[in-house]
């Protein structure tokens, strides 16, 4: 295994730069650097020697092998935040046989270390990534395994049934085959339920790990760049009174009280001749479907498309006269916070529907098992033991107990180099 080492701290002048090693090599290399070093985890003031060469005077911290991030030797070294410094021990860490670590690779080693499983170490990705407070809290309670405690007790149901079934197998006379008992099947229920239980989450997870969508729609001109214009409070989006100005759809990403909120300004909806707007009109139609939800924005207050469920209808221009119903003003901003209220309320319920389920690849482990399951009492005992030994199978590699090498580079790839 060789011996890796990276900036954990971001690229440039700052403070401290942290540089960590991990590997069987990283003590010998610490040591030849800083001197003997005494005890694990107490930080000591040294410094760190190139031959005659002081590179610079360190912060130094030793983890022993099974009691670091990684799982292997590692140290750290917290040197004065300068590039030309982190130059200088990168070199002197190379000519000691040690390699530049990939992206993500300290924390795949953790994982291959069984320091934290499939699952934590995605949460530990979409920690990273947050961008708002509901994501944040999402994501760290993934980084605290609770997943892989549920598999496990799912997993331990169905050892205990598969147990169960494979008894009555070897018991079996040849004349009278032995009935499977009842308990199989009070825990296969149980265990569906759960899985069940956990799909049913997963939608609205996943949509909050991602990020909510709206789509802003109505007729040209009824101010729906101007509206989002609004919410930024920049110019993100072109703005005139020509009919059919915004063709392509425009993001804007926002942190809504805590939710992670997209807004989506799209081409006015028409029948039109000219094709270039019409495939505005095309795109406009099919993001706002696939939308969380949909601003039906028009100067009259009548929707032009189907209001589904949880959509807001409103009238906007509210400054050029009186109207039915909720009304915006884009250009004075009236209304425009009690919009942003509606948004927010509508979105929050479903962070309620939310669950520790937050990726499709965990949701379809969760459906391979669910498949697997799909037994009954009149099956021969062997088919029943089976499915019960392939569900477990697909729970194990839901947090990666097994079966994670597919996986592994695209998920430890997303992180950046040094974690
Ligand atoms: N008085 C008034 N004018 C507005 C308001 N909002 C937008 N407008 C004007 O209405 C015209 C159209 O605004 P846009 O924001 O471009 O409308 P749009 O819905 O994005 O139009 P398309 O992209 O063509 O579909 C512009 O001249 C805006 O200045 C408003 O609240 N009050
Ligand atoms: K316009
Ligand atoms: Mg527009």
């Amino acid at each position: 295994m060789d011996t890796i080492f990276a900036e954990a701290t971001p690229p440039g002048r700052g403070g401290v730069s942290v540089v960590r090693l991990s590997g069987p090599k990283a003590r010998a290399a610490l040591e030849s650097l800083a001197g003997p070093i005494a005890a694990p985890r107490i930080a000591v003031l040294r410094a760190l020697r190139d031959g005659e060469d002081l590179i610079d005077r360190a912060l130094v911290l030793w983890f022993e092998e099974g009691h670091s991030f990684t799982g292997e030797e590692v140290a750290e070294l917290h040197i004065h935040g300068a590039p030309i410094i982190v130059n200088r021990l990168t070199q002197a860490l190379l000519a000691r046989g040690l390699r530049r670590a990939e992206a993500g690779e300290f924390t795949r080693r953790a994982f291959l270390n069984g320091r934290m499983d499939l699952a934590e170490a995605e949460g530990l990705a979409d920690l990273l990534a947050a961008e708002t407070e509901a994501q944040r809290k999402l994501a760290m309670r993934a980084t605290e395994g609770e997943l892989g405690q549920k598999a496990d007790e799912l997993r331990s149901g169905l050892i205990r049934a598969g147990a169960l079934v494979e008894a009555s197998i070897d018991f079996a006379d040849e004349d009278v085959p032995e009935d499977v008992p009842e308990e199989v099947f009070d825990l296969i229920d149980k265990v569906r339920l759960d899985i069940q239980q956990m799909l049913t989450t997963y939608p609205a997870t996943e949509r909050l790990r991602q990020g909510y969508e709206v789509a802003i729609i109505g007729p040209p001109n009824a101010g729906k760049s101007t509206l989002l214009n609004r919410i930024g409070q920049r110019e993100v989006a072109l703005v005139s009174d020509i009919a059919g100005t915004t063709r392509d759809i425009l993001e804007l990403r926002t942190d809504l009280r805590g939710l992670p909120v997209t807004f989506l300004d799209t081409a006015g909806l028409r029948e039109s001749s000219d094709p270039v707007e019409a495939m505005g009109v095309a795109r406009a139609l099919k993001r706002a479907e696939e939308a969380d939800l949909r601003i039906h924005l028009s100067v009259d207050g009548m929707p032009v498309e189907e209001v589904k469920d949880g959509d807001i209808v409103i009238r906007s221009k509210s400054d050029l006269g009186q109207g039915e119903g909720m009304a915006i003003s884009a250009m004075t901003g009236e209304g425009v916070a009690e919009l942003l209220d509606m948004v927010y309320d509508r979105l929050r319920v479903r962070v309620a529907d939310s669950g520790l389920v937050s990726h499709r690849r965990q949701a379809e482990a969760l459906q391979r098992a669910l498949l697997a399951l799909e037994v009954n009492k009149h099956m021969a005992p062997e088919l029943l033991a089976e499915g019960l030994r392939q569900a477990a199978q697909a729970l194990a590699m839901m947090v990666g107990r097994v079966g994670a090498e597919d996986y592994l580079d695209e998920i430890f790839s997303s992180f950046c180099i040094g974690k």
